[in-house]
């Protein structure tokens, strides 16, 4: 037991906590400035360690990566046994266990949290990590490291690879050998099991015209080729923004919350995407997906994660109710507010539509409660969830009519397709062009099954944003007192208005959510309600945003 905490405690001071700095384990795990994470680093191996030795020794998920943030940014997050992210309880272990001041009080940490948890030290830990294309990663890998080896865990790198890989591999890990066996546990068994799906969905169709891939200079760049390779000539894939080792050229200009935020192409297609051509794009670390097109004016056109749950969750309905399956699986879709009031309209006339509080561990959880639970955030992150029942159905369901045994053969290759640990960006867009393909829609067609409307999102600097308070999935803030009648009453003043006000999980500001008919009234409304918000909470002290109303 001593010669255990020795090393913890050797190992710990090689990885120092700068002081005066408060880390939290968020939304999206670790994530800040990459030269101050080393030693949050190291002590994330160590709690990864112990979170598998908690488990007996299931396989536990490391990720460092910073997603869409700017190349000088890094972070971690864990990925627990079934591929899924970390029980919300141990976030707070995280947060503890970064924060300790010096190694003594890390030390200490642990050995009480050891305790309280009850984990048997002896027990065997096993973990899988990897990274994303930053620069920082490999340093930062190195003390993570440092991590495993002071709780002895037996540790598997997969390299530089995307998140849903990752997320891939901690599952089949787990299930390798057992009858809900996810697949073969590598990179190859991932590329293997979604072309090979995608392939069967399509056989026999036309392929569709290339699609163009902004790889936001990231992991998607190299995820891209190896599924070119795989899928041969059953889909013509156009990678660009692939300069993986330009510096500072990671999800600049470009990517998918470029092109969610800014509303635009990512500025090196401008001038070279062709009217009507599909192109979509991944983010730094391959797990959100959005679509665009110009239209024949030119005019740029954006299809989100709202119009991907739409396509999706039509495109199964109709599947379930050709292979004869309807009423015995029940559908039904997780938003979160931020959705497009004209999508949740038009799923809502369909299936069931939930709304939860935003991130995806809501939105994962939510849709576990159907049998198929298709769900999506706006800014392109999601996925479809089949339930184990479900899949048992569909495997062992006899059709009765050729046409319900092609539906039911296509269901049983969504459920290969689709990466259900986690939003998969390439898995998605696969998704999506399997769909496109057999309702032979182009984007155009596709972004008329409704017309999205105009919304503004606009970020309001406050003195403390946890003043701010909501209910009802966030939809309703419950406190500062007064503020939400206040909202309402300027709502009321719009056709088709909708606003809601909530605090950022992520960034420390509060957000603002407009909506209504036309353009200029939907930026009206998000501009005078964060002028409300801005003057009743004593807004930024650097002054009030000349654009607040
Ligand atoms: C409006 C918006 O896009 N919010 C994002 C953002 O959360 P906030 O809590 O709004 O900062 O980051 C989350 C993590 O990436 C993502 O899940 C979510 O959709
Ligand atoms: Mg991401």
């Amino acid at each position: 037991m001593s010669a255990f905490f020795d090393l913890l405690s050797e190992l710990s001071d090689r990885h120092p906590k700068p002081a005066n700095l408060r880390f939290q384990y968020g939304t999206a795990g670790f994530r800040t400035q990459a030269h101050i994470l080393d030693s949050v680093l190291f002590r994330v191996g160590v709690l990864a360690g112990l979170r598998s030795k908690k488990l007996d020794g299931k396989t536990i998920g490391v990720m460092v990566t910073a997603s869409h943030n700017p190349e000088q940014d890094n972070g971690v997050k864990l990925v627990d046994p079934r591929g899924d992210m970390l029980e919300a309880a141990w976030e707070v272990h995280a947060t503890t266990f970064a924060n300790a001041a010096t190694t003594d009080d890390f030390v200490s940490a642990v050995e009480s949290f050891v305790k309280s948890a009850k984990i048997d030290l002896s027990k065997p830990s096993r973990v899988v990590y990897g990274r994303d294309t930053r620069p920082s990663g490999p340093a930062l890998v190195a003390a993570l490291e440092d991590g495993f080896k002071a709780i002895g865990v037996e540790a598997r790198d997969a390299g530089v690879t995307t998140t849903p890989i990752l997320h891939y591999l901690v599952r089949a890990i787990n299930t390798k050998g057992t009858k809900d066996s996810y697949g073969d546990d590598s990179e190859e068994g991932y590329l293997v099991k979604l072309t090979s799906a995608f392939k069967k969905l399509v056989a026999g169709k036309q392929a569709p015209p290339p699609l163009v891939v902004d790889c936001a200079n990231g992991v998607g760049a190299e995820a891209i080729s190896k599924f070119q390779t795989h899928l041969g000539n059953s889909i013509k894939l156009v990678p660009v923004n692939i300069e993986t080792t330009k510096p500072g050229a990671l999800n600049n200009a470009c990517g998918a919350d470029y092109v969610k935020t800014s509303q635009k192409l990512p500025a090196s297609l401008v001038g070279h995407l062709q009217p009507g051509q599909r192109a979509c794009s991944l983010d730094g670390d391959a797990d959100r997906l959005m679509y665009f097109y110009l239209d024949e004016r030119g005019q740029f056109h954006m299809l989100d994660g709202d119009k991907i749950a739409a396509l999706v969750a039509a495109f199964i309905v109709e599947l379930v109710k050709t292979a004869g399956l309807d009423g015995e699986i029940k559908l039904g879709v997780v938003q979160t507010a931020y959705a497009n009031g004209a999508s949740t309209k038009y799923l809502a006339e369909r299936l069931p539509v939930r709304c939860v509080p935003t991130g995806v561990k809501h939105l994962h959880h939510a849709a576990e409660r159907f049998d198929v639970g298709v769900y999506f955030e706006a800014n392109g992150h999601g996925t479809v969830l089949f339930s184990q029942e479900t899949r048992e159905k569909l495997a062992d369901h006899e059709p009765s009519t050729p046409a319900q045994s092609t539906a039911l053969n296509h269901l049983r290759s969504l459920v290969q397709l689709i990466n259900q640990t986690v939003g998969d960006a390439i898995s998605d867009m696969l998704l999506v062009e399997a769909i496109l393909t057999h309702k032979s829609y182009s984007g155009e067609e596709w972004d008329s099954l409704y017309v999205d409307l105009p919304n503004r999102l606009v970020k309001v600097v406050v003195g403390d944003r946890h003043a701010f308070q909501t209910e009802d999935a966030e939809r309703r803030l419950v406190s500062p007192k007064g503020l939400q009648a206040k909202v309402d009453d300027l709502v009321r003043r719009y056709d088709g208005g909708r606003s809601f006000v909530r605090p950022s999980g992520t960034e420390d500001v509060v957000r603002v959510y407009a909506e209504a008919t036309i353009r200029s009234q939907a930026d009206e409304l998000a501009f005078r309600v964060a002028g409300l918000v801005y003057d009743e909470s004593g807004g930024d002290p650097s002054g009030r945003p000349k654009e607040f109303l």
